[in-house]
């Protein structure tokens, strides 16, 4: 005890001198005037100073969070106070608090106990011993908590999980935030991995891969400064709600202006569509509306999602390219009037010789500015006014017409010829062969859907291959480092088309294949991603500590993988109880009522986000009906919302991915409405809750779920 006041009033003092010191700092900055001029060399001063004001604002609420006493091999010991945004002292020189993306910092997350410790440094690697590390909580610019998790001279557990456990058990508002001050090490490694990496992790539920993700996007802004701007970073998530659900991590991080986007949307921008296919009402019914368990299961190869995901289909288009471009000079010489021709071996010879280098939507362009121009030359060669006037006329013509017989290279129009044109009828010929790789029901479906003018979300990846093989992708296009999240649900196709975006592989490919519950696309395996890249530029991660629910829910969940999904990526939870899973009948004429009883249980705590779930969008709709019947303010969420209130929702269960919740009432847990094949859409489910798990059953549960939980309620 008298360890710890002092421990406080050490830092209490530490703190004012502190803050003390920043404020003047923010006082000096204040004191000079804003500069409005034109001077280009001014207004940079001006907005760097701009920025300086904002983080000291920052840091007068929160200055650190964490402090390190190191000493390095052959210097002294001494405490580094690490905050989210580093602090240089009076002159400049020696840093007052240290940025937590600093080399240095990288001890206060990878040093896990022990004799020595080291870090990688610009100069090498640094090492040493470390006496203390201390979880330090500010607000508003009070001391609230002081905390040791590993302090040498003490005879405690190597490095404590406390302070991460108190910071777990807090609730949750509408926005997922930042964990700067509880990174564990093995995130951390992904978090500072070299950039020119596809990193590929498998996550389990709650192991902080989205949080991980953003924490990584602010590492590399920082680390890359000079190499890669925020606007050319991407983070690809499923939906705008999601979007708008992980919003403020990196503002709070101090980044800003990274794009965030779905991958659909980005196609269509990139394609020039009026809107964004997505999978649509019918997809999301056929695979999870239906009302009962999901038995269909057809072979990988009859999926059309999964068909146009693979490389096989890349292949198909390659060859079909190969054929478009071979083709692509109209046959016959061009003669822009009687009596005068340009051979077609000329303009072969500049269409395949000289511009082969462009891709081919510009080397049509060029020809045929070229051939305008020789056009021109004809021209003055004509022996009288009249002749020139009669030939220009002609050449006008003939020029347009000739122009209408290349084929259009343009990706939309390509893509819709190689289903309702190319090869004739299916089979024919040469071009019918390569048309006849393509499985014919998934040719058929497509070519009828194409014929009504409409494109899915499973064509977006074959469509930009084809945009950006034969149109240059534009620099403002490319990407400096892309994020995907949830990319079990992304196809390797999808993946090898945004790699022609994106400089030096840099990618973050996160996601938990227990998780894949759109079945009729994304990835079986890892491997079928890492095959993309060259062993040497690739690197796979697995996260397997869950950090989001307590160990009743995770243990509860555990089950549910091992005999429903039958994997062995199980989840390991950090050492935090709480109340047991609750199994409550809720069926028939009492379903409803037991509903609500749960609720108003679940809501006489301190849970200020509650999520009811359900086995389909209409049950969802239904039961919001019924609740709001009674008065309650609840949210339904069905797919549309661009915003994630909080409070409580309700939302079929295959919504809720990538979403948290303090509490969770699962509702018709039953044999009749989770069938085999949908123990993952259960495991997202539980997965959602923080603190408490409810399931609401019918007669029978489902065979992979436990029912040897506490059901007194
Ligand atoms: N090191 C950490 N310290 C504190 N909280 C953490 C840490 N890592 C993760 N969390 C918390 O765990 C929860 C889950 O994180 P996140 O949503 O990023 O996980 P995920 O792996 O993307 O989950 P899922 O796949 O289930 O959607 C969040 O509340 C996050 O703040």
């Amino acid at each position: 005890m008298e360890q710890f006041q002092s421990a406080y009033q050490e830092e209490k003092e530490r703190l004012d001198r502190t803050l003390d010191e920043v404020e003047a700092r923010l006082r000096e900055l204040r004191s000079i005037p804003v500069y409005t001029g034109h001077d280009f060399t001014e207004q940079i001063l001006e907005s760097g100073r701009e920025a300086q004001r904002q983080q000291l604002e920052k840091s007068v609420r929160e200055p650190y969070f964490g402090r390190l006493d190191f000493e390095e091999r052959g210097k002294e010991a001494s405490p580094l106070y690490i905050g989210k945004v580093g602090v240089a002292d009076a002159d400049g020189r020696k840093p007052l608090i240290i940025d937590w993306r600093a080399p240095v910092a990288s001890l206060f997350y990878s040093f896990t106990g022990g004799d020595s410790a080291a870090y990688e440094a610009p100069e090498g690697l640094i090492e040493g011993l470390v006496y203390l590390k201390r979880n330090i909580v500010i607000r508003k610019g009070i001391l609230e908590r002081v905390v040791d998790t590993f302090n040498k001279d003490s005879e405690g557990p190597a490095v404590s999980d406390e302070f991460l456990v108190y910071r777990l058990g807090e609730n949750k508002d509408n926005r997922l935030r930042d964990i700067v001050s509880t990174i564990q090490a093995e995130q951390d490694l992904i978090i500072r991995a070299a950039k020119n990496t596809a990193l590929i992790i498998q996550g389990v539920a709650g192991s902080g891969k989205t949080t991980v993700a953003l924490h990584r996007l602010a590492f590399l802004l920082y680390q890359y400064k000079e190499q890669i701007k925020a606007e050319r970073m991407v983070i690809f998530a499923p939906n705008h709600m999601f979007i708008d659900y992980i919003s403020e991590v990196l503002p709070e991080l101090g980044v800003g202006d990274i794009q965030q986007s779905t991958f659909g949307d980005w196609a269509a921008r990139v394609l020039g569509l009026e809107e964004a296919p997505t999978d649509g009402a019918d997809t999301l019914t056929r695979w999870f509306d239906r009302g009962e368990p999901n038995g269909e299961r057809p072979d990988d190869e009859a999926l059309p999602g999964r068909y146009k995901g693979a490389l096989a289909f890349q292949a198909v288009l390659d060859r079909y390219l190969e054929r478009i471009e071979s083709g692509c000079v109209p046959d016959g010489d061009f003669e822009p009037w009687d009596g005068n021709r340009l051979p077609r071996e000329t303009i072969l010879q500049w269409f395949e010789g000289e511009y082969k280098h462009y891709p081919a939507a510009r080397r049509k362009e060029r020809v045929l500015a070229r051939i305008h121009r020789w056009i021109e030359m004809e021209l003055k060669k004509s022996p009288s006014p009249t002749a020139l006037k009669e030939r220009k006329k002609k050449a006008q013509q003939r020029e347009k017409a000739y122009a209408k017989k290349w084929p259009e290279l343009e990706a939309a129009a390509l893509y819709k010829n190689l289903f309702l044109t190319f090869g004739g009828k299916k089979g024919d010929g040469s071009d019918g062969e390569i048309v006849s790789a393509i499985p014919a029901g998934i040719y058929k479906e497509t070519r009828d859907y194409l014929k009504k003018g409409q494109v899915k979300d499973e064509d977006l990846a074959a469509m930009l291959y084809l945009h950006s093989r034969i149109q240059e992708i534009e620099g403002n296009l490319t990407f400096d480092h892309v994020v995907i999240d949830e990319a079990q649900d992304f196809s390797p196709f999808q993946v090898a088309v945004l790699d022609r975006f994106v400089k030096g592989h840099s990618f973050t490919i996160l996601g938990d294949l227990s998780q894949g519950i759109h079945y009729y696309k994304g990835v079986r395996t890892w491997e079928e991603m890492q095959a993309l890249f060259a062993p040497q530029e690739t690197a796979y991660f697995a996260l397997t500590r869950s950090y989001r629910s307590t160990m009743e829910i995770i243990e509860f969940a555990n089950e549910i993988l091992k005999k429903g999904v039958g994997t062995d990526l199980l989840a390991v939870p950090v050492f935090r109880s709480g109340e047991p899973v609750k199994l409550k009948p809720a069926v028939g004429e009492e379903r409803l009522a037991a509903i609500s009883e749960a609720l108003d249980q679940v809501l006489a705590g301190t849970h200020r986000t509650v999520a009811l779930l359900t086995r389909t969008m209409s049950e969802a709709e239904e039961l919001h009906r019924d609740l709001m019947d009674q008065g309650r303010d609840v949210h339904l969420i069905d797919g549309d919302q661009r915003q994630y209130a909080g409070g409580i929702s309700v939302l079929p269960v295959y919504l809720s991915k990538g979403l948290e919740f303090d509490a969770v009432l699962v509702t018709d847990v039953d044999r009749s409405r989770y069938g085999p094949q949908d123990a993952r859409l259960l495991y997202v489910g539980c997965t959602r809750a923080l603190h408490e798990l409810w399931l609401m059953h019918g007669d029978q549960l489902p065979e992979y779920v436990p029912d040897k939980v506490s059901a007194d309620v």
